[in-house]
């Protein structure tokens, strides 16, 4: 039977601008499996990043909860919520946010600082996620010497680098053409196959389609699950169910 990983319940969350209070995430539930690759897809503005912000402990839902391998992380206070982010969450952002200072190699042994590894350790294990990304050859570099494709698969090969076996990927081809959107892609779908599990957020169909599951959201709510290849335990049918 395949493992629980991140379950939410019921998660909301609003956002005031002062004036006015606009509820983003209204009741969001679903339960992601270990090994699967999910994608979530929805219009601009439905909430699809706020959604994954707070799955990747970047930010706090209003109220219901959100669980990581059973743990209720949700009520926890950021230093707690800090150190399971490092050893459970690898993120990628459409913007690769990575820091032009420091080499690739820094950059991707960056995570890894906070575990109390050697610095030659780091270092070992970071070039190791750079060869995973086909880019060993770029540590020396700094981001802003190389092409925005290799930008992101250096920012992928950072989320690998903590060894989580969980990738939260927010749009990653957003800022990349179309051959280089693919190959990032490519390389999503690879790691999923090699045991990574998988949350994608993307407005691109074929991208989306390339997932295990998809689930749609429109203003806040999910309206569907392609729940094809999700194991059909009765709790997971019953929250399908109450999801649609
Ligand atoms: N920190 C914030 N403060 C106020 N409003 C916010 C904040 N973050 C997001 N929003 C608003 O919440 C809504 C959902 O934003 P979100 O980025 O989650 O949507 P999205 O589905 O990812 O959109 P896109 O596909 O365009 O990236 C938007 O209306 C956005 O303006």
């Amino acid at each position: 039977m395949n493992t629980e990983i991140l379950r939410v319940n019921n998660l909301s969350k609003s956002f005031s601008n002062g004036e006015q209070v606009s509820q983003i995430l209204k009741g969001i539930s679903f339960t992601v499996y270990d090994g699967e690759f999910i994608s979530i897809s929805g219009p601009s503005g439905c909430g699809k990043s706020t959604l994954l912000n707070i799955m990747g402990l970047l930010d706090t839902p209003q109220s219901g909860e959100y669980y990581i391998d059973g743990l209720l992380v949700s009520d926890m206070d950021s230093n707690q919520r800090a150190k399971v982010r490092g050893n459970r969450i690898g993120f990628v952002f459409q913007s690769f946010n990575l820091i032009d200072e420091m080499t690739v190699l820094e950059n991707v042994a960056l995570p890894l600082k906070y575990r109390g590894d050697s610095l030659s350790s780091r270092h070992a294990r970071a070039l190791g996620c750079l060869e995973k990304v086909g880019l060993a050859d770029k540590a020396d570099l700094h981001p802003n010497q190389i092409s925005g494709g290799q930008q992101q698969r250096v920012s992928i090969a950072r989320a690998l680098a903590g060894d989580s076996g969980i990738m939260l990927v927010d749009e990653p081809t957003g800022n990349l053409d179309s051959k280089n959107g693919d190959a990032i892609m490519a390389l999503i779908k690879d790691l999923n196959q090699q045991g990574t599990t998988i949350v994608l957020v993307t407005h691109d169909p074929r991208y989306a389609d390339m997932a295990t599951r998809n689930i749609q959201l429109r203003d806040g709510t999910v309206v569907a699950q392609n729940d094809e290849l999700v194991p059909s335990t009765p709790a997971n049918v019953e929250q399908v169910a109450q999801s649609c």
